[in-house]
C-alpha cells in the first residue's frame, strides 16, 4: 500500500496488467513525466537517457527501497504542497447576500486547473463549471452500460478568526507533522485527495469501466443552494441516475466511542435534519435610568436558559445509531460488549451514557445550540430589540415540524417570536445490506486502505450537501477517512483544524482504492493493491 506513494507506480492498464515500461519513455511516465523524474535522479539526465528502463533505472539508484524513497517522497511533497496552497485560498462562505469571495472562489479553480493537468487535460475527463464556481467533472467509462457513481466534496470553509490558532488560519503551515489550516478536515483535504487520486490513476493509463462523476461545490456551509442544488439540476436535466454517492461526513473514531477497543470508520448512511430559528424579543426602548421590569434581553435569556436545560427527549433506538452499536458489539470490551449485545434490556442505560458527552449526545437526540446573540444599542439605552440563533440538529425520528413545537412548549412565552430561517428534514436511511453495492464498495476501500479497523454503519450527525442529490440516488453515503481522536473533534469548525501528513496520504490512497474498487462488477473481489505497483 506504501509503494503507490512512494515508488510513482508502474503502470497499470484498465485491464489490470502491470506495465513496467522497457523503453526510457515508458520508465518516466509512471513517475510522472520527465521532469519530476529527471529532477528526482538528480539531474542526471544521461544517466536517465543511458537507463533502458525502470528496472536499470533503480538499480542505478543504488537499490530499489532507496530509490522509492527518494521517488516517494516527491510525490507526497508535491501533494502536500498543493492541499497547502488549496488552503492559502480563502474560500469563506458567510452568511447573507453578496457574501462570497468570488476572487478567492476564482482563484481556486484556477489553482484545480493547475495543478491536476492530467485530470483537466484528459480525454476522458469533462470539466463543467457550475453557477460560475462550482465543478462537475464527468470521467467517462469504458462500459457505457454500468450505472455511474459519483464523489462529491466542496471548496468552500467556514470563516477563521486568528484567535486561539497555533498558526494562521489560512497559511497552510506545517507544524509538527501536521498541515494545519481551515479546510484541511472539511473539505479540503477530500476535495484535493480524490484529484489527487484521478491524477495518480490517469497517469497510469487507467481508463474507468463506469463513468463515475465528481462534484465540488462552492457553498456547502451556507446550505449548497448554489453549488450543489445546481449541479444536481444538471446531472438531472441528463437523465443521469447514480449507483450511489460518497460526500464528507462521517470519519474514523480512534478512542471516542467509550468501550470500543479498536477505531471505528462510520459510514454515514443517514443524515439528521437541520432547524435554524430565529429567537426574538421586542421591548418598549428609552432612557436606561426608569427601565421596565424586564428587558427584552432578560426575556431572551431566560427563553434560552429554558431551551438549554430542557434538551429534546433522547430517541436512542429509533434511527441508525443502533445498527452502529450491533454491529460494533464484537469489538467492545468486556461490560461494554454485554451492554451492546443486548440492548434491547440496556438500551435505557446505554442511551443515558451516550447522552453525558456532546459527541455520543448528538448520535440519540435532536441537539439544541444556541450559536447567535444580539441585543442592544448603547450602554444607557435600553434595547428594544434581541436576538438569538438556536440551531437544532433533528434526530431522524422527529421531523421538523415536532421540533416547533417542542419548543413553544419549552419556551412558552408569546413575548418571544420564531423566525425559520431554514429548516431541513432527516435524510432516509440508504440502504447497507449485503445487496447495497455502494456501501460495500466504500467499506471494501475503507479496509484495503486501513486494515487494522473496522468500519460500520451510522448517523452523520452534521449536514452536507447530499440532501441536493436525492433525486439521482437513495444510496447516498457520508465519510471521509479522517483519523480522529477525543481532542481533535473540537476542531470542526474550531480552532487548530488540522491533518496528518500521514493521514492526508491515506486520504489519497482510500480514493485510489475506491476507484478502482468501484469498477468491479462484484465489490469483495480483491482489487490491485497499491502494493503490487
Ligand atoms: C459511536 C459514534 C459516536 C459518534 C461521535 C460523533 C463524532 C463526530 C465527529 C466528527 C464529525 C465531523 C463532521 C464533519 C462534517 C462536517 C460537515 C459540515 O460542517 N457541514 C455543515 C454543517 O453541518 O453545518
Ligand atoms: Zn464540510
Ligand atoms: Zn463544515
Amino acid at each position: 500500500r506504501a509503494l503507490l506513494w512512494e515508488a510513482g507506480g508502474g503502470g497499470r492498464a484498465a485491464g489490470g496488467d502491470i506495465r513496467l515500461g522497457s523503453a526510457p519513455r515508458l520508465a518516466l511516465e509512471p513517475l510522472g513525466g520527465k521532469r519530476e523524474a529527471l529532477e528526482a535522479l538528480g539531474g542526471k539526465r544521461e544517466a536517465l537517457e543511458a537507463l533502458g528502463g525502470k528496472r536499470e533505472a533503480l538499480e542505478a539508484l543504488g537499490g530499489k527501497r532507496e530509490a522509492l524513497e527518494a521517488l516517494g517522497g516527491k510525490r507526497e511533497a508535491r501533494a502536500c504542497a498543493r492541499l497547502r496552497a488549496a488552503v492559502r485560498v480563502p474560500t469563506v462562505s458567510r452568511e447573507g447576500p453578496g457574501a462570497a469571495d468570488e476572487v478567492a472562489l476564482l482563484r481556486f479553480g484556477r489553482l484545480l486547473r493547475e495543478e491536476f493537468p492530467a485530470v483537466f487535460e484528459s480525454e476522458l475527463v469533462t470539466h463543467d463549471l457550475v453557477a460560475n464556481f462550482s465543478h462537475l467533472l464527468t470521467v467517462r467509462g469504458a462500459d457505457g452500460g454500468r450505472t455511474p457513481y459519483m464523489l462529491t466534496a466542496h471548496l468552500d470553509v467556514v470563516p477563521a478568526p486568528d484567535y486561539g490558532w497555533d498558526v494562521p488560519p489560512f497559511s497552510g503551515e506545517i507544524h509538527q507533522g501536521y498541515i494545519y489550516g481551515r479546510g484541511t478536515i472539511d473539505d479540503k483535504h477530500s476535495l484535493m485527495a480524490i484529484l489527487e487520486a484521478l491524477e495518480l490513476l490517469l497517469q497510469r493509463g487507467f481508463v474507468p469501466q463506469r463513468t463515475f462523476y465528481i462534484g465540488i461545490g462552492h457553498d456547502e456551509e451556507i446550505g449548497g443552494d448554489k453549488g450543489a442544488r445546481n449541479i444536481a439540476k444538471v446531472l438531472e436535466s441528463r437523465g443521469v441516475k447514480l449507483d450511489f454517492l460518497l460526500d464528507e461526513g462521517m470519519v474514523i473514531l480512534d478512542g471516542v466511542v467509550p468501550g470500543l477497543q479498536i477505531p471505528v470508520a462510520v459510514v454515514g448512511v443517514s443524515e439528521k435534519g437541520s432547524l435554524m430559528l430565529r429567537l426574538r424579543v421586542r421591548t418598549e426602548t428609552g432612557h436606561s435610568s426608569m427601565p421596565a421590569k424586564e428587558s427584552c434581553i432578560g426575556i431572551l435569556s431566560a427563553a434560552i436558559t429554558r431551551l438549554e436545560s430542557n434538551p429534546l427527549p433522547q430517541q436512542f433506538g429509533s434511527g441508525p445509531e443502533r445498527a452502529l452499536f450491533e454491529y460494533l458489539s464484537p469489538q467492545f470490551n468486556f461490560p461494554m460488549r454485554v451492554v451492546t449485545s443486548n440492548l434491547w434490556l440496556f438500551g435505557p442505560i446505554f442511551s443515558w451514557v451516550l447522552g453525558q458527552k456532546p459527541t455520543t449526545n448528538a448520535l440519540i437526540r435532536t441537539t439544541t445550540a444556541v450559536t447567535e446573540f444580539h441585543a442592544g444599542v448603547k450602554p444607557n439605552v435600553v434595547a428594544p430589540l434581541a436576538e438569538a440563533t438556536v440551531n437544532y440538529r433533528i434526530h431522524p425520528a422527529q421531523s421538523v415540524s415536532e421540533v416547533l413545537r417542542l419548543t413553544e412548549e419549552i419556551i412558552a412565552d408569546d413575548r418571544v417570536e420564531l423566525e425559520v430561517l431554514s429548516s431541513m428534514e432527516p435524510l432516509p436511511i440508504s440502504p447497507f445490506d449485503e445487496s447495497a453495492t455502494g456501501y460495500w464498495t466504500i467499506s471494501k476501500s475503507i479496509t484495503d486502505t486501513f486494515p487494522d479497523i473496522v468500519s460500520a454503519p451510522g448517523l452523520c450527525i452534521a449536514n452536507t450537501d447530499t440532501r441536493h442529490y436525492q433525486k439521482l440516488t437513495s444510496a447516498l453515503y457520508r465519510f471521509t477517512p479522517v483519523w480522529n481522536k477525543l481532542e481533535d473533534i473540537p476542531r470542526y469548525h474550531g480552532v487548530n483544524e488540522r491533518i496528518s501528513l500521514q493521514n492526508y496520504k491515506q486520504t489519497i490512497h482510500f480514493y485510489f482504492n475506491l476507484m478502482q474498487n468501484a469498477d468491479q462488477e462484484e465489490p469483495l473481489i480483491k482489487h490491485f493493491h497499491t502494493e503490487d505497483l
